[in-house]
């Protein structure tokens, strides 16, 4: 697979690698192809201009130009996907090295993990609580780990969970240490494991019980005095007063397992855990996940400040105890490019999906494929990213210096954590007018001005001369949940198109300080992202133009017999083909129909979440509206879950982004219908096709729709369960689909 030449392992004369990057032997291919793609392209344009120049009516013009806008858009989209094309790669690492190329695990660097939770109810506390205990029971040195909670939500839901995860730590460390687990998050290896024996059956109900008391009290919205245990933890609760709301709080934090104190029942050291929640104030901004995760930067540099740092959204649980050894391979290695190396991404991967993926959850172009072929390393995923915490105060070669000494990346903190000192700091840094007038957010720690922090600060820092590598172990690192309902779907690409524009518009666009700070092929990568919202212009174009043409009997493309007819097939299949190849070569489920599924959701959110998200930016910069974070619901509805498993379309909400959906759905369908009849009526009377000729492109164009929106058919027409498309989004679409092909006959 893959080609010897190009391949680089780490090894030198003095020790064995630690990893190993290699070029993939597809590299060829994909040169080869993209340099006939982009001789095809040029043709394409020669031929929309001649098109152009001929005498016609205002119809054909406007449709004319229609077309060249959306191919001029598709055409600078398939430029940017080269940047992933040219230089494919494979990394290996190789762990069982690390101790003899670092020393033993006493040579190992300081971690600290920070976890980001933001709503007990969107967010449920169990799940916050099983991520942060497959982390603390990493096979890490403990006294080298330490756990950073943050809460956005500033619940005492959570505070109270995380109480009860502290004790449970206890036991659970030492069970998968002395077992070897390699599932670590007690949820999932209660749920896999059926076999008891004595001990398992008590720390499983020691975990149930845990389980029934933290849901109990989330389901009461308040921790009842029966579930408080002792003084201490009267005291922490007692910390949410009247006054104290999800807006309004003072900073909360609360060393919850203290490693030079706290050890489990085998008498171990155990990780530190420690839970905070930022100061907030309705009339200071807070730049939500960015801003959450430069408070944790902050606390932890006064509490441990480890070298490496690793983010990870409250949903992504470990799925490898390995894992942060395998970062290390990367991180520790003293023959790389050491100094330039920011962070090392692990693929968002994800449990839960449904065998087609009906909903692309997998997000595998973003996740699995993309980021092999960048060539200074992937871009930052916000989850699941080990990160040398120097790269978050500027440049490799110029480091931009806190504000405090005490905040920088070279200051040790002395004393313990849990010293008056040291929280009286920590208390100070997690204000929330601290950050005024400081380099928080723009110079130093991830950035604010995106509502995507993670692909924005992983570009600015690749902008400022950081590497990263992209680690993809054939056991999924860590596992997170993806929405499996429509509408959670397409509103969490809603955010992202906002946060994208919002890179896209700015002084720091991929395309001018993209390309002049990273060259050609990095820009373009970042460029492919910060404009991908633009996808809506060509989807948007086929899914109607062509269509409603084709209604009203008017020729748009070239005519079978022409060899232009040839061009758009070439175009057509040829990037389909590559598509599909590259889907099932990255492995990991890559089957066809996953694939199927993959490209309609592209043309799903093209109609939709870009549509909308695009609408939603440009108000905001016209200073008309502002928006949020709007998180993300990790709650499974039993029904839904059932409905998701079965691969059926979840529609039931009312949203204008299915009116959308359901109009090109009706035109797509009218239009196939229409041209069928006129092949049937040129048929019946023995006609010449000649005048049909120039009306198979569109006829092929609409039954390509037609088999994309087969889910919408079915829940408009077919489905009487409560996911079915509202009766009131059918009809009003067939209104809105009616009058759009009249308007036009008339027009
Ligand atoms: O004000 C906020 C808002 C969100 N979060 C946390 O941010 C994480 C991601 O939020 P989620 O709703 O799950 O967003 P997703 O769209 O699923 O997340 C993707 O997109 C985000 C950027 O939009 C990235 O931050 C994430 O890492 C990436 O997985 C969660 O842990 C939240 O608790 C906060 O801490 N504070
Ligand atoms: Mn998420």
């Amino acid at each position: 697979m893959v080609a010897p030449k190009r391949s680089m392992a780490s090894a030198t004369a003095n020790h064995p690698p630690l990893n190993s990057h290699k070029l993939l032997r597809r590299a060829v291919p994909n040169r080869v192809f993209a340099v006939i793609y982009a001789c095809a392209i040029p043709a394409l344009f020669y031929h929309h201009v001649k098109t152009l120049l001929r005498p016609s009516t205002a119809a054909t013009t406007v449709a004319a130009l229609l077309l060249l806008l959306a191919d001029a858009v598709l055409a600078f989209m398939w430029t940017t996907t080269q940047s992933f094309q040219l230089y494919p790669t494979r990394n290996e690492e190789f762990p069982e090295n690390l101790e003899k190329v670092v020393g033993g695990t006493g040579a190992f660097p300081a971690l600290d993990v920070f976890i980001c939770t933001a709503d007990p109810h969107k967010e449920p506390p169990m799940g916050v609580v099983n991520t942060a205990l497959s982390v603390m029971a990493y096979e890490y040195p403990a006294e080298k780990l330490s756990v950073y909670v943050s809460d956005d939500g500033g619940s005492e839901l959570t505070m109270f969970a995380f109480m009860e995860a502290a004790r449970f730590a206890g036991h659970w460390l030492p069970f998968c240490r002395e077992r070897s687990l390699v599932e670590r998050s007690p949820e999932v290896y209660f749920a896999n494991n059926h076999c008891g024996g004595t001990e398992i059956d008590k720390i499983k109900m020691m975990y149930e019980s845990m389980k029934a008391r933290v849901e109990h009290v989330v389901e009461k919205g308040k921790a009842g005095e029966e579930y408080i245990n002792g003084d201490r933890e009267r005291r922490v609760l007692n910390k949410w007063t009247d006054e104290f709301t999800r807006q309004n709080h003072p900073a909360v934090i609360e060393i919850l397992r203290d490693n030079s104190r706290d050890r489990d029942i085998a008498g171990n050291v155990m990780p530190n855990l420690i839970y905070l929640s930022r100061e907030k104030s309705k009339d200071v901004p807070h730049q939500f996940k960015a801003g959450a995760l430069n408070a944790l930067l902050r606390v932890s540099a006064v509490m441990t400040n480890a070298p490496i740092l690793l983010t990870l959204d409250c949903d992504m649980r470990s799925n490898d105890p390995e894992t942060p050894r395998r970062a290390l391979c990367y991180l520790a290695d003293p023959s790389t490019d050491q100094p330039q190396l920011g962070y090392v991404q692990f693929p968002q991967r994800f449990q839960g999906i449904n065998e087609g993926d009906i909903y692309c959850g997998d997000l595998k172009r973003m996740f699995q494929i993309n980021p092999t072929g960048m060539k200074n390393g992937p871009d930052y995923g916000g989850s699941g990213c080990f990160f040398r915490r120097r790269s978050l105060f500027g440049a490799p070669s110029a480091i931009v210096p806190p504000e405090i000494p005490q905040l920088g990346p070279e200051h040790c903190p002395n004393g313990s954590i849990g010293s008056e000192e040291t929280l009286a700091l920590a208390q100070k840094v997690l204000g929330c007018k601290y950050e005024h007038n400081t380099n928080w957010g723009h110079k130093v720690g991830f950035r604010y001005g995106s509502l995507v922090e993670d692909y924005y600060t992983g570009y600015m820092l690749q902008c400022e001369g950081w590497r990263s590598a992209f680690c993809h172990p054939e056991r999924a690192a860590f596992l997170g949940d993806a929405p499996i309902c429509l509408i959670d779907v397409l509103n969490q690409m809603k955010r992202w198109t906002i946060g994208l524009l919002e890179v896209a518009f700015s002084k720091f666009s991929p395309v001018t300080y993209g390309v002049r700070s990273m060259g050609l092929l990095m820009g373009l990568s970042y460029a492919h992202y910060a404009f991908s919202p633009m996808w809506c212009i060509p989807i948007t174009v086929y899914a109607f133009l062509p269509q409603i043409a084709l209604i009203n009997g008017l020729s748009i493309f070239p005519k079978v017999s022409e060899p232009w007819f040839l061009l758009y097939i070439f175009l057509f299949l040829g990037a389909y083909a590559q598509d599909l190849a590259d889907f099932v070569l990255a492995g990991h489920n890559g089957s066809v129909r996953r694939w199927w599924n993959d490209q309609r959701m592209y043309l799903i959110r093209g109609l939709t979440c870009h549509v909308f998200g695009t609408i939603e930016y440009t108000l905001k910069s016209l200073g008309v509206a502002t928006h949020g974070f709007n998180v993300t619901s990790k709650v499974l509805d039993d029904e839904q879950s059932k409905k998701y498993e079965q691969g059926v379309f979840e529609f039931g909400a009312m949203s204008p982004m299915f009116v959308v959906l359901a109009v090109a759905a009706i035109v797509n369908l009218a239009s196939l219908l229409r041209g069928l009849m006129m092949v049937v009526v040129v048929v019946v009377a023995r006609r010449s096709g000649s005048d049909m000729e120039g009306l198979v492109l569109q006829i092929l164009l609409a039954c390509f729709g037609v088999v994309n929106c087969w889910p919408i058919y079915e829940a408009m027409f077919i489905r009487s369960d409560k996911g079915r498309m509202p009766t009131k989004v059918t009809l009003a679409s067939a209104f809105i689909a009616s009058l759009l092909c009249t308007l036009v006959s008339l027009a």
